[in-house]
């Protein structure tokens, strides 16, 4: 739709799971055509954009490589990028390239109903080609860069391990964070929700986000997730104690320094 709207793409192939939701694109002014399997919808590709929860990203690499045209680039949108970009990478024919991409932003919602031409707009996104490919995927890693520059985002260009590391503390943390607010708020009392205010509502839309494609978030990133879980563990705790031993001045340390790094975000 973003692609469409911005005249980034001559002709748009779709493939989706499912035949219900290939039959509605049809409709779509942004698609030009669908294509019944991957493999037919990647076969006169130039760019290949792979959208699904991350296990499946795999899956779907392995299934067009021997589809995919000489010269072809494959890119993707999967949260997690060590395991993903090396098995990605692996499953190309010699002809092609991998270079993964994440763009930091969605929402809680699922399906091609709640897409929108704005989604990527003023939005980073990570591009993250693996350091032993520099040099043979450098053109393929500007041409994907160049893809998301053109749909609006601010690209960010970082080694798939340390995007991992990134984003364990500054999205799977948050999203881990929410679910187990909620999860626990669930388990207090449910219907105390109803007293909210934005403070609730605010710190927890993302709890509402889709299970599977978390789980497979989780699973693939986890060593990062636990490691980012443990250190904030010990910074709930140091506000805990300093609760408990009535240290006011640790306890403004901690606010004034949240209030710092959350007055600062960019608009
Ligand atoms: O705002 C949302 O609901 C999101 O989907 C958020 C978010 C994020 O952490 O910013 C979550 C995971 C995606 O990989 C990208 C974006």
């Amino acid at each position: 739709m973003a692609a469409r709207a911005r005249g980034t793409a001559r002709r748009i192939v779709i493939w989706s799971r499912r035949p219900e939701t290939r039959l509605a694109l049809q409709k779509q002014p942004w698609c030009d055509a669908t294509a019944d399997t991957p493999e037919e919808a990647v076969r006169h590709a130039t760019l290949v954009v792979l959208a699904a929860p991350v296990e499946k990203i795999i899956e779907l690499a392995r299934q067009i490589a021997p589809a995919l045209p000489a010269g072809a680039i494959v890119t993707d949108v999967g949260s997690v990028k060590g395991e993903l970009t090396r098995a990605c990478h692996a499953a190309m024919p010699a002809t092609a390239f991998f270079v993964g991409s994440h763009p930091m932003a969605g929402s809680q919602k699922t399906g091609w109903e709640n897409a929108s031409a704005d989604l990527f707009d003023k939005r980073v996104c990570f591009v993250t080609p693996l350091a032993d490919t520099a040099a043979t995927h450098a053109k393929a890693t500007e041409t994907v860069a160049r893809f998301w520059r053109d749909l609006g985002s601010e690209v960010s260009t970082v080694t798939p391990d340390e995007h991992d590391e990134i984003v364990a503390h500054i999205s799977h943390l948050p999203q881990a964070i929410a679910t187990s607010l909620c999860s626990f708020l669930a388990q207090k009392n449910p219907a105390w929700r109803n007293f909210s205010g934005n403070g609730l509502r605010d710190t927890t839309r993302i709890a509402a986000s889709d299970a599977t494609m978390w789980i497979e978030i989780f699973q693939q990133n986890r060593d990062e997730v636990l490691r980012a879980l443990s250190r904030f563990q010990d910074e709930l705790q140091g506000l805990h104690a300093a609760i408990a031993n009535r240290d006011w001045p640790e306890v403004r340390t901690r606010l004034d320094r949240g209030k710092t790094y959350r007055d600062a975000f960019r608009p």
